[in-house]
């Protein structure tokens, strides 16, 4: 039987997964795909982007979310499910793509493919890592060198990385192609130096493409044909030990609202807002009074984004919901309150 060939989209919160799995369902030339989208937070909001991108690849039915946690640590409960329901139709598809959410360990997720009821019908055709070259080269990952001094001062034993610095070399490690996306945020000296960066931190081999808004022509990315579930042990892991790893470091919380006024000063306060608190990814649907279509709110560290993308359905109820999420102990009642008050 021939295994349906199954691309992992890996990578940090907001760095441009769902952006580029868009660009490959636009740009799929004949080929059917099926998305399997995991997300960390209480509500869906990359799979409801994907849905409402009309692409001919992929119908709403062959976008399936994974809402109960992070892909990594549900494997068995949810992915394993899923995917071999998948794997199972009449009509299945040709290629599928995983975005996992932006706080996974990929490494549980590739050893799920060893697994008895995948392993003869599927294989991981390559591990892409989506990389946000401006939040890298902003120094995002890398650790506060004069305060982790000063902590180790005081407890010699501390652990030398921090949460976001070892989860980016987590994802880093695992990938077979890495997508320096986001250039355009840079100038060239920046992302050479990036690029070097990354590759250094990449196993060896591993080549970086170059992108804006993950804008590659899907032959790049698709048919790598590298069956990463049988390399799984050049791929080094923080977690090998780790049954479950819980994503203790971080947390999430949804925000409900009503319909806003208008549209224009929301970035601005919502920019505001995120200058002054430490939220790593802000994301959802916004009711706009009197607006047939849905505004969705992006904002990756303190950079903020809206668009409008489709009509509302006759059967939703227009209302706003944001997912934010943070790292742990990040001040969610003045950031819930402040967020509150600007969605008037
Ligand atoms: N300037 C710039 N913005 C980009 C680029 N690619 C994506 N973005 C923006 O970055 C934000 C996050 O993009 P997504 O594709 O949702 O990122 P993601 O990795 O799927 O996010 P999570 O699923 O939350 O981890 C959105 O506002 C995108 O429009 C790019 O190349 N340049």
């Amino acid at each position: 039987m021939t295994k349906i060939p199954t691309t992992v989209i890996t990578g940090f919160l907001g760095s441009g997964k769902t952006t580029l799995i868009r660009h490959l369902l636009h740009n799929a030339g004949g080929r059917r795909l099926a998305v399997i989208v995991n997300e960390f937070g209480d509500i869906g909001v990359d799979g409801d982007i994907l849905r409402g991108c009309g692409a001919d690849a992929c119908a709403e039915e062959d976008i399936v979310e994974l809402a109960n946690g992070c892909i990594c640590c549900t494997v068995a409960d949810d992915f394993l499910p899923t995917m071999t329901k998948l794997l199972e139709r009449a009509d299945p598809p040709e290629h599928i793509l995983i975005e996992t959410s932006g706080l996974a360990l990929p490494k549980p997720l590739l050893k799920a493919f060893a697994w008895p009821d995948v392993r003869t019908r599927a294989t991981v055709d390559g591990v892409i890592v989506v990389i946000d070259a401006a939040a890298v080269a902003a120094g995002r990952f890398a650790p506060d060198e004069a305060a982790l001094a000063a902590l180790r001062a005081q407890d010699p034993n501390l652990d030398h990385e921090t949460p976001l610095e070892e989860l980016f070399e987590e994802q880093l490690g695992s990938a077979d192609l890495v997508v320096l996306n986001k250039t355009d945020l840079l100038d060239a000296a920046e992302l050479a130096a990036v690029e070097r960066d990354v590759l250094a931190a990449a196993r060896a081999g591993v080549v970086a493409m170059r992108a804006c808004e993950g804008r590659l022509h899907p032959s790049a990315l698709l048919g790598l044909g590298l069956s990463a579930e049988d390399d799984l042990d050049s791929r080094p892991s923080h977690h090998e030990a780790e049954a479950d790893h819980d994503h203790d470091d971080f947390t999430s919380f949804v925000l409900h609202a009503g319909a806003i006024e208008a549209a224009e000063p929301l970035a601005a306060r919502l920019g505001d807002i995120l200058a002054r608190h430490d939220v790593l990814r802000l994301k959802g649907v916004v009711a706009v009074r009197g607006k047939p279509a849905r505004l969705i709110v992006q904002a990756v560290g303190p950079r903020v984004e809206t668009y409008y993308d489709r009509r509302w359905r006759e059967d939703e109820s227009r209302m706003s919901r944001l997912v934010v999420i943070g790292e742990k102990g990040f001040a969610r009642e003045n950031i819930e309150a402040a967020l509150i008050a600007a969605l008037v």
